[in-house]
């Protein structure tokens, strides 16, 4: 399931412009969003979910229209959304959790419910702790449970807000594998401001900053787009001077080695580097003047 978005801008109430005429075509399989804090990832999300009305733009999710309230109505049949503030009840286990929520997206046969919310409790890995209450459960399993209430309709579009902010490394991969198994057909989009969350999971990213998109496309064509901007400058002590990020520094003893992202510093002895994701992640909020680049 593709979604196209098109023009899409939405100015808060008191004129903050969170997305500025933002265009974006989302294929199947994980998708990346990627950003500092504010960029307009949650603003998206919610737009997408039906939640927050656009101030313009136009999305289409699949064949359905979002501009219209039928297309709008359809899109959130399809629609699964782990926001990232789900409210849930303390005193109740994950499965009664599971079942309310169930009820209230109108699953209102209580065989199927149940089956359902079983299964799901399979998916996620919490069928052993269903009966706990979720005060007792640590981050990751609320994390878990919250996706677990996002697949109760089987959507086809899975939105998912930071789900990983807060996680332990352990916690944050099992999650990450999670998502990456519940993909398959579904078009899974993932907000994140965490690069590796998006290195270990999508194929497929878009940069975003200041409501504008900065860069969608491959990883590797986003690691393409950095060849020749990545140096290592080896110093005696002194940081090196000029137009660059330096986004590393290792003390050898007696000199000092900088890993830089910009032009081509003047030093002689600077070494070019292959790019990592983290390196032209910088060296895009860098460039963030840079006209938004077509998708390849
Ligand atoms: N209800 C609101 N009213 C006014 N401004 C808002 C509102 N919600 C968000 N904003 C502003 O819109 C901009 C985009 O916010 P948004 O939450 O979409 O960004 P984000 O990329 O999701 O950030 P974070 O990673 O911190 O969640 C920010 O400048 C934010 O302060």
């Amino acid at each position: 399931m593709q979604i196209e978005i098109q023009h899409l801008t939405k100015v808060y109430r008191g004129g903050v412009h969170a997305l500025q005429d933002l265009n974006l075509t989302i294929p199947s399989g994980m998708f990346g969003l990627l950003g500092p804090n504010g960029a307009g990832k949650t603003t998206l999300m919610r737009i997408l979910a039906g939640i927050l009305p656009a101030t313009k733009g136009s999305i289409r999710v699949g064949s359905y229209d979002g501009t219209t309230e039928r297309g709008r109505t359809a899109i959130k049949r399809v629609l699964g959304y782990l926001p990232q503030d789900l409210g849930m009840y303390p005193d109740l286990s994950a499965y009664e959790f599971l079942d309310y929520i169930g009820i209230l997206k109108g699953l209102d046969e209580h065989k199927q419910r149940q089956q359902r919310v079983n299964e799901l409790l399979e998916t996620v890995a919490l069928n052993d702790v269903a009966r706990r209450k979720l005060k007792t459960f640590s981050g990751g399993m609320k994390r878990r449970v919250g996706i677990a209430q996002a697949l109760l309709n089987d959507p086809q579009l899975l939105i998912v807000d930071e789900p990983t902010a807060g996680l332990d490394p352990e916690e944050r991969i099992r999650f990450r594998n999670l998502l990456s198994d519940l993909a398959g057909e579904r078009t899974v989009l993932l907000s994140t401001h965490i690069i590796e969350d998006i290195a270990q999971t999508c194929q497929q990213l878009a940069l975003m900053k200041n409501g504008r998109v900065l860069f969608q496309g491959t990883i590797m064509s986003m690691l393409e787009e950095t060849h020749g901007k990545v140096w290592q400058v080896t110093t005696p002590g002194q940081k090196p001077e000029g137009n660059f990020t330096v986004v590393s520094t290792l003390n050898m003893g007696n000199s000092v080695q900088y890993r830089i992202v910009g032009e081509k510093p003047s030093s002689p002895d600077a070494i070019a580097l292959d790019p990592s994701l983290e390196d032209s992640y910088v060296w895009f909020m860098r460039d963030s003047r840079r006209t938004p680049v077509p998708a390849r």
